[in-house]
């Protein structure tokens, strides 16, 4: 497993040597020190060391490596049995509330996140942390969905709705209270290809540090640094390309190309 603390984004070695882009004293962005998750009968399925702040970080490896357990430990949905886990400094275990706020967690099915009638009252119900007045709620709810592009789907039953619409939708639910992180688990797993384009295209463009597992190679190279899990430990972590390869030996598939 790397036990290094930050990643080189030009250098071909792996998990040796301190980040160029990141100034001394730094605050880390998200850091997992020593996190160990262990599961009912004393066994580990995930043992992390990593500190991120790069703006797109992807996480790639078989079903079952430990990659949604590690997204899960950022905004402390999992708190690690040992080692800890912090963002900006706050430790999830002692912090939850903070860090859930800085943190938005989008799951695969969108299902899961949309617990209301329609968008625009799930929109509504994220932004009561705000503590608005009904009417304010409701127009900056409206300034939401307008912004990314799902306005004339807001009153329609999520049922209703397309996967890729409910994706959309639930990704505006949780960036509509603006966390400085968003994890997203495979946000484009259920998706055909024209709407993984577009939640691609969302995810690009959004100003936020995103942390996101996929099983799409391709979408795994859209970041600046990535991860690869496999059998609960960080095996590689350094640029996109050479993480896929790396994942690609790993499972004996072919080397080259995504
Ligand atoms: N609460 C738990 N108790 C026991 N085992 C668990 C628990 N949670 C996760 N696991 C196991 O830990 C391993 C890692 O699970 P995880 O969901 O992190 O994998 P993953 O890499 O996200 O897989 P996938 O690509 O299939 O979504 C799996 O073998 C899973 O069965």
């Amino acid at each position: 497993m790397c036990s290094r603390t930050s990643w080189p984004r030009s250098s071909p070695s792996r998990c040796t040597a301190p980040s160029p882009g990141s100034s001394p004293g730094a605050l880390p962005v998200i850091e997992f020190a020593g996190a160990k998750v262990r599961v009912e009968g004393g066994r580990t399925i995930l043992d992390a060391t990593a500190t991120l702040r790069e703006r797109r970080v992807s996480v790639i490896g078989a079903n079952g490596s430990g990659k949604s357990t590690l997204l899960r430990l950022i905004n402390g949905l999992l708190v690690p049995s040992a080692g800890s886990v912090s963002v900006f400094g706050r430790d999830t275990r002692t912090a939850g509330r903070a860090v859930r706020r800085a943190v938005g967690f989008v799951f695969t099915d969108p299902l899961s996140q949309l617990v209301m009638p329609t968008g625009r009252e799930d929109v509504e119900l994220s932004l009561r942390t705000r503590k608005l007045p009904p009417a304010e709620r409701r127009r900056q709810a409206g300034d939401v969905l307008r912004r990314f592009g799902v306005d004339h789907l807001a009153d329609r039953s999520i049922y209703d709705l397309s996967g890729g619409e409910r994706q959309i939708l639930a990704l505006a639910v949780v960036l509509a209270v603006e966390p400085r992180i968003l994890v997203a688990d495979e946000p484009t797993t259920l998706l055909d290809l024209r709407n993984d384009a577009r939640v691609r295209a969302l995810i690009a463009g959004l100003e936020q540090q995103v942390v996101f597992t996929t099983h799409n190679l391709d979408f795994a190279l859209e970041a600046d640094r990535t991860l690869v899990v496999d059998a609960g430990a960080v095996v590689f972590d350094g640029a996109p390309a050479d993480a896929v390869a790396h994942y690609r030996a790993l499972v004996g598939g072919p080397v080259h190309g995504p």
